[in-house]
């Protein structure tokens, strides 16, 4: 159930580093029920300060956040697809994911060898994406085949298909990512089976050196530059000062640390919402003196979509939603003063969900 990002890049970029912060930065989560991981998986909590003001109001017996999981995808190089390295295993690795981070190196260092010899930005961010982008191309060829025996005996429906995976392979063959691509629903359909790599969104973790951190330096500047018209997010890190953010454990401590390199928050949180906002993420809550709980929505969904997030009974048998707006709870304190107050709202099938709404779901099974 939970958002999947897969951290791609060169050799030697910083992946691992970044990985395994994240990964120690998951004591946090001790208490929730995980299933079981693979090691290359690290699993993290979804900060949200409106959890713990929840919290305070409720004083439910647990709290529990919502998670995001990282994959440490290694081995992508020149020549991936083509199955040098152990390519067509991390590929795959990469088709599960929900959203790509890649990690480009934007940090000089003449003690860590760069594969292709200098650092390059551009350079190795194209590399990725030609290796992705023919993986993709191989997948729309094959179903090209497949589409067109169909098309050439006159089906209506195989004949736009083909139109949709040929706009595909155009733009793919031109060194484009699908995700470019200006598309209809139909043209989304035609390819949805094939999970394309380079339709999924990302993000570009751009990891520099400490003294960068801030002011960023010639290589970020270098890729925005290249990245500009992607409409992607460049997210600033350095995976140096990730790994020691995730050696503190003291909440305090953390945030002296963070100050001292006038950072308000850490990359992780950078990295997880530019996810949500790149996924099109919003929260909501349950508030219950069992359990207050963070759910993760696309934006958009209707209220029965939402409430099968917590289990699709409550989708299956939905009646109807009582709504309350955090805001009211902060001012009336307790449900019973907010029903008192109308400020309780009873919503229908059709009702939009929005972003920090608390939500209590009315079904029948
Ligand atoms: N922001 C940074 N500043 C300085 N050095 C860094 C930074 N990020 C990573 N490094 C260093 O770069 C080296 C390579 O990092 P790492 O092992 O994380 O790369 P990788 O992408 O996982 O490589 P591989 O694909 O081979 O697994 C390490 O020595 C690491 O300490
Ligand atoms: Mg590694």
């Amino acid at each position: 159930m939970g958002l999947r990002c897969g951290i791609v890049g060169l050799p030697n970029v910083g992946k691992s580093t970044l990985f395994n912060a994240i990964s120690s930065a998951k004591a946090e989560s001790a208490n929730y029920p995980f299933c079981t991981i693979e090691p290359n998986v690290g699993v993290v909590t979804v900060p949200d300060d409106r959890l713990q003001i929840l919290e305070e109001l409720v004083h439910p017996e647990r709290v529990l956040p919502t998670i995001i999981e990282f994959v440490d995808i290694a081995g992508l190089v020149k020549g991936a697809s083509k199955g040098e390295g152990l390519g067509n295993k991390f590929l795959a690795n990469i088709r599960e994911v929900d959203a790509i981070i890649h990690v480009i190196r934007c940090f000089d260092d003449p003690n860590i060898v760069h594969v292709a010899g200098g650092v390059d930005p551009v350079f190795d961010k194209d590399v990725i994406d030609t290796e992705l982008q023919i993986k993709d191309l191989e997948s729309v060829d094959k179903k090209i085949q497949k589409v067109e025996r169909t098309a050439k005996a006159g089906d209506a429906k195989a004949k736009k298909e083909l139109a949709s995976l040929q706009k595909f392979k155009a733009h793919l063959e031109d060194g484009k990512n699908a995700r470019s691509l200006d598309v209809t629903e139909e043209d989304l359909e035609a390819v949805e089976d094939l999970k394309l790599l380079t339709i999924k969104p990302v993000i570009y973790a751009a990891n520099v050196d400490e003294a960068s951190i801030n002011s960023g330096n010639q290589f970020v500047d270098a890729l925005k530059e290249h990245v500009k018209d992607e409409n992607a997010e460049v997210v600033v890190i350095s995976a140096a000062i990730e790994s020691q953010i995730a050696e503190i454990e003291d909440e305090e401590e953390k945030q002296m640390f963070l100050e001292e390199y006038g950072l308000k928050e850490s990359g992780l949180n950078k990295l997880i919402r530019a996810s949500y906002s790149i996924l099109n993420l919003i929260t909501y809550f349950t508030a219950g003196v069992k359990e207050v709980r963070a759910w993760t929505i696309q934006k958009g969904w209707k209220a029965p979509a939402a409430a099968g997030v917590i289990h699709s009974d409550f989708e299956k048998g939905f009646i109807r939603a009582e709504v309350i707006k955090l805001k009211d709870y902060q001012e009336f304190k307790s449900e019973a003063k907010i029903k008192e107050a109308g400020k309780m709202a009873v919503e229908g099938k059709e009702y939009v969900v929005q972003d920090g709404d608390i939500m209590h779901f009315r079904f029948n099974v």
